[in-house]
């Protein structure tokens, strides 16, 4: 029997095109949407750890070796029937970088903002960091705010529920995530996925996350995230 062939769909350029929302769909056929999240926070909070978490599913702990400027990673993620691809952009938090940053903030379409429930200053500056966001990106951005390093309960300095209501006070969704296990990792970045493709394509509306459904397949991770 001769074997099955299939034409693929010629690339065709005219056919690819990014609206104001970041909606690009590729192709004839495949409706894949491109999406630039960026994160950003104080050094040593976790920004380059929760996106290794998320791309290798991994954690490498040891010595602190902070991003100098900025880098990238790609991630093809599915929502639904919907295939994304995350272009992350990972940021150096410290202060002599930020000119460097600033400049990438205008296209995002979401950006994570940490801090590190062990560390208070990294809290206290989440209102400054806000503020630069609300000046450098565009108004209608996802901003979610990640309380990282929940697994270090016992160091903890910054509650949850202070998490939650700074969070509600900018109209933002909150979390807390765990780059070592993993907790809430995937979630923090397909909710952010989700609330995009929500903009693009007239999905059914959903709740932007299903905190219950988490519990039940991570027993061992509930109660470390809350929303707005
Ligand atoms: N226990 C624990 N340690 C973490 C977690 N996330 C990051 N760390 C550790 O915190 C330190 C800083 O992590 P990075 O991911 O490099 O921090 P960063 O935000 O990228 O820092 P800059 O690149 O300087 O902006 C490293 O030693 C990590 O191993 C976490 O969720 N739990
Ligand atoms: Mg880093």
């Amino acid at each position: 029997m001769e074997p099955e062939t299939r034409e693929e769909p010629e690339a065709r350029d005219d056919l690819e095109a990014e609206d104001e929302q970041g909606c690009t769909v590729y192709g004839l056929y495949d409706q894949d949407l491109t999406h630039k999240t960026i994160l950003v926070g104080d050094s040593g909070v976790g920004k380059t750890s929760l996106l290794v978490q998320f791309d290798q599913g991994k954690f490498i702990p040891g010595s602190f070796s902070a991003t100098v400027g900025i880098g990238f990673t790609n991630k093809v993620v599915t929502v639904g029937e919907v295939k994304v691809k995350l272009q992350i952009w990972d940021t150096a938090g410290q202060e002599r970088f930020r000119s460097v940053t600033h400049a990438y903030y205008r296209d995002a379409h979401a950006l994570l903002l940490l801090y590190d429930i062990t560390n208070k200053s990294s809290f206290d500056n989440i209102r400054a960091w806000l503020t630069e966001i609300h000046e450098y990106a565009q108004s209608d951005a996802v901003i979610m705010l990640l309380g990282n390093k929940a697994d270090m309960n016992s160091g903890r300095v910054i509650k949850r529920e202070d998490g939650e209501r700074l969070a509600r006070e900018y109209g933002v969704v909150f979390m807390e995530t765990s780059a070592k296990t993993g907790v809430n990792v995937d979630l923090a970045f397909m909710t952010a996925a989700k609330e995009l493709i929500g903009r693009c394509l007239e999905l059914p509306k959903e709740p932007k996350f299903q905190i219950n459904d988490i519990i039940e397949q991570n027993p061992q991770k509930s109660g470390c995230c809350g929303f707005t």
